[in-house]
This record gives C-alpha cells, structure tokens and sequence, in this order.
C-alpha cells in the first residue's frame, strides 16, 4: 500500500486489457476519479496499461504515455494495489494474475475462461499472497450473481441453478427467431457490439457458457468444478428450419447452462446445450445479449437475476463494483474469505456420461409433443435440445432429441411420450453419436 499517515491515499491500478471492456474499465475509472475515491476513500491512480499490439490510432481516456505492450514488467513494479486483468484466455493471463498476486497486488479479473481451467492454482495463490481474487465480470457480464453465490446464500442448500449466461449465443438465437437473420450475419453483429469473445468460436461452441456453468456449479455446489467436467454442445448445428419448427410449436431455441445436484446433495451435473423452451417460459423472454440465471436452494426457493449479459459498459460495472471492494479490502488490510478447493464431490451426467438420444414417435398431431417438452423442462436429469419433423406425408415422424444421463431418465421421458394422447407409437430410441443435435 502506498499511503502515508498525512497524506491523502492513493491505490496503484494496473489495467491489462484496453480492448471492449479494458477501454471502458479505463474511461470509467478516469472519469469517476473523484467519486470513486470518495467511496473508497482513497484515491485511485491509473499507472499503467497493457495492451497486445501498438496501435498509433488507438483513442485513450488517459494519458496515451501509460500504454505499454510489456504486461509482464507492469505486474512486477511491486508497488501495485491492484491488477485488473482483461485479457481473457488462458495465457499470459494465467502468468500475470500469479505474477501480480505474488508482487503484492489484489487482482480483479472477468476471465472465466482461466478461472475455469485453473481456479484451483489462481485461489490458492490468491490465498497465500493474502490477496482478493475477484470475478463478479465472468459470469453473466452485469448481472450480480457471483456475489450471491458466494455470500449471500452461503448458508443455503443450492439445489439448482439454471439459466442463459452467454449473450452472444442468445443474440444470435434470438435475431434468427424474431427477424430471420442469418447466422453468420448475428455472430458478425454480435462482434460489432463488444459481445463476443476474441475467438468467438468460444462463444458458439458453448465453451464460453461451459466455462460459466463450471463456475457457477463450483461456487453452487462448494466443489471445484473445471469445464473439463462440463458436458457441452454449442448453437453451430442449429438450423433455421429447427428455429421455425420449434416456433411451430410454441417454443424458442435457448443455449442453456443447467448445473444441478441430487437431492441427496453428493452428485453434482453441469452442462450446456440448446433446449426448447416453450414461450410462456420467463427465459423464453430473454432477448438480445441479455442472461437470465435461476437459482433454486433449499430455504431460498426460486430467484431469478436478469440483465445484460455482455458488451462493454455492463460489464465494466461489475468490474469496477469489484475493483471498489477489493480497494476497501486493500485499506482495511483484509481479504474477502479465501475461496479454498473443496473436496471434489461426485459428478454425475458429465463429459461422455451425459448422452443424446434421438426418439422417433409416430404422431397424430405434432401439438401434442409440447406438453412433453414442458414435462422433460421441468425435469432435473432430462432436457429437450430439438423437436423435428423427419419425412413426408404418411412417413413423416416426430424426432425429440434429448439429453440425459441416466438410464431411468431416458426411460420417464420415453413413457412420458408415449403416454402422451397425440402419440401412436415410440418407434425407435437411439443412442445419437457425435456432436450436433
Ligand atoms: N466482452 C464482453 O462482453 C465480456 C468479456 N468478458 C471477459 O473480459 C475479458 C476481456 O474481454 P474483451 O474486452 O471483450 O476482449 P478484447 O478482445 O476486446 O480485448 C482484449 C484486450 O487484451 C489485449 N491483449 C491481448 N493480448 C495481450 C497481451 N499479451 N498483453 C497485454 N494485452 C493483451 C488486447 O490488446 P489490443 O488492444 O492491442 O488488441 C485488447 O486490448 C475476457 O476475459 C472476456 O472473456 C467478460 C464478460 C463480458
Ligand atoms: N462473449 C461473452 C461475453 C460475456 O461474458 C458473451 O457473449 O456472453
């Protein structure tokens, strides 16, 4: 810390990042000076900011002289108080929030793709240097979800939690329901707007939203969940003839995190995938880049948090939420409760073990299937990705694909169809290899 008993006290921020979220961290933070520092009650001084590339056209709202491409000496000046790291992805993040935390600084970051690949080894050292790690940014950009988790219901039994958590995914989803848009054409405004990752692969092949999930159920759950144990599949096999079927019947295509446990409270599940959602469902509502997320706990019952998702200006208020809290933390000379890794409990319905299935039923009228859909929702080990139509005419067949990961699931949904008045007959339930719906 930097203070002195006479002066007026200043904190050290390092910002590494300057792209769609660093460059409003760092507009917000040179814009607020004053007020911030009255809620902190010291003074935030801007010493550096790392960027990848030297780019003489590049607009700052500081002074262009704090620009440097060498992120690794920024982090070892050992007078630093806090490290805001937006870089994203696995390394030079990784080095640079140990290497910040272990030169003394408390680190703020929104990359939930490291803390999902690592956060054992970044908590841990987190907790050694006697440093806040804090990350309310990587989950569902401006939403306040991380702290609830981590605080407020503590002292719950969280049983479920559910929801939308990648903006770009769902801006895509929802543009190709409501206006026809292309793919290509959503992901391509989706970047335009700061929504999507640096590779957006990340983004459409669910690894983003697995990242989250693997966070969530972690924080949920009192385990360590890595996105490894995440079973994922993303929104690139979603076609528009599904999008208009699924509409046919009432329903919209959603990507969707769901991290859950047993009622027994040892096996925990996590996974991401498309479900059919029908549209009086309060997540068929959510649009654009917006997340929803529910939690459900044992005394709590049913909470929903709901705001944008990702861009720029959103995310940056959780960062800078956060940055607040860990300066009071740096004057205070105290550190949130340490984020140990807990036993790892058992997982269940993760990786391989989760599994497709393609179930062929022979219709008299397609409307029948949506009460199935609703039913298969409400259940915590099935879901419902896709209800198509295979064939024409007298062969034309209804195809559901689900996911489940146990035996005695697939075989509730299949009676479950079957049951249903508008069915014949479950012609053929099939294992589905490979990815896609
Ligand atoms: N965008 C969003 O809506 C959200 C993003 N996040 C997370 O926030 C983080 C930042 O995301 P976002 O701002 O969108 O990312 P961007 O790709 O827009 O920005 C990344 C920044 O990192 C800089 N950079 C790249 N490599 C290095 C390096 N080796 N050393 C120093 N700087 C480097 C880039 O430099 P240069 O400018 O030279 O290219 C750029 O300024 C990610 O972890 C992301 O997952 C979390 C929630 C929402
Ligand atoms: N690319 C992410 C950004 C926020 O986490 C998303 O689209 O949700």
């Amino acid at each position: 810390m930097t203070s002195h008993p006479h002066e007026p006290r200043t904190l050290r921020v390092a910002l590494l990042g300057h792209g769609a979220v660093g460059s409003e961290v760092a507009r917000l933070l040179t814009r607020d000076a004053d007020e911030l520092a009255q809620r902190i009650g010291a003074r935030l001084e801007l010493v550096g900011v790392a960027v990848g590339s030297d780019r003489p056209d590049r607009q700052t709202a500081f002074d262009p002289a704090l620009l440097t491409t060498d992120a690794a000496a920024l982090v070892r000046r050992g007078d630093l108080d806090v490290v805001i790291e937006l870089i994203g992805g696995i390394e030079p993040a990784r080095s640079l929030v140990l290497a910040a935390l272990e030169h003394g600084a408390s680190v703020v970051t929104g990359n939930k793709a490291l803390l999902a690949e690592d956060g054992s080894t970044l908590f841990a050292a987190a907790e050694d240097a006697e440093r806040d790690l804090s990350y309310e940014a990587a989950v569902a950009g401006a939403i306040p979800i991380i702290r609830p988790l981590r605080e407020s219901l503590t002292g719950d039994h969280v049983r479920r939690v559910l929801g939308i958590v990648n903006g770009t995914t769902n801006f895509i989803l929802d543009a190709m329901t409501t206006t026809g848009q292309g793919f290509d054409e959503a992901l391509a405004e989706a970047q335009r707007l700061g929504f999507a990752e640096a590779d957006p692969t990340a983004d459409v092949e669910g690894f983003d939203a697995a990242a989250k999930a693997a966070i969530l159920a972690s924080l949920a759950f009192h385990t360590r969940v890595t996105i490894e144990d995440v079973h994922r599949e993303g929104i690139t096999t979603v076609t528009a003839d599904e999008i208009a079927s699924a509409d046919d019947m009432g329903c919209v295509v959603k990507l969707l995190a769901i991290c859950d446990q047993s009622m027994d409270g040892g096996a925990v599940s996590a996974r991401v995938h498309p479900v059919m959602i029908p549209k009086d469902h309060p997540l068929a509502s959510v649009r654009g880049a917006y997340n929803a997320v529910f939690v459900e706990s044992e005394s709590a019952g049913q909470l929903m948090f709901y705001g944008p998702g990702a861009g720029g200006a959103p995310t940056a208020s959780a960062v800078l939420g956060d940055v607040v809290s860990v300066a009071r933390n740096r004057l205070l000379e105290v550190t949130a409760p340490p984020e140990r890794t807990h036993a790892r409990r058992r997982l269940l319905g993760i990786g391989d073990a989760r599994t497709r299935y393609h179930i062929a039923l022979d219709v008299d009228d397609k409307a029948g299937v949506l009460a199935s859909v609703a039913l298969a929702f409400a259940d915590n080990e099935v879901s419902i990705s896709a209800v198509r139509q295979e064939g024409h005419g007298d062969d034309a067949q209804l195809v559901v694909i689900t996911h489940t990961a146990t035996d005695a699931a697939l075989s509730r949904t299949v009676q479950q169809l079957s049951d249903l008045p508008m069915v014949r007959e479950v012609s053929s339930v099939m294992r589905v290899e490979g990815e896609g719906l």
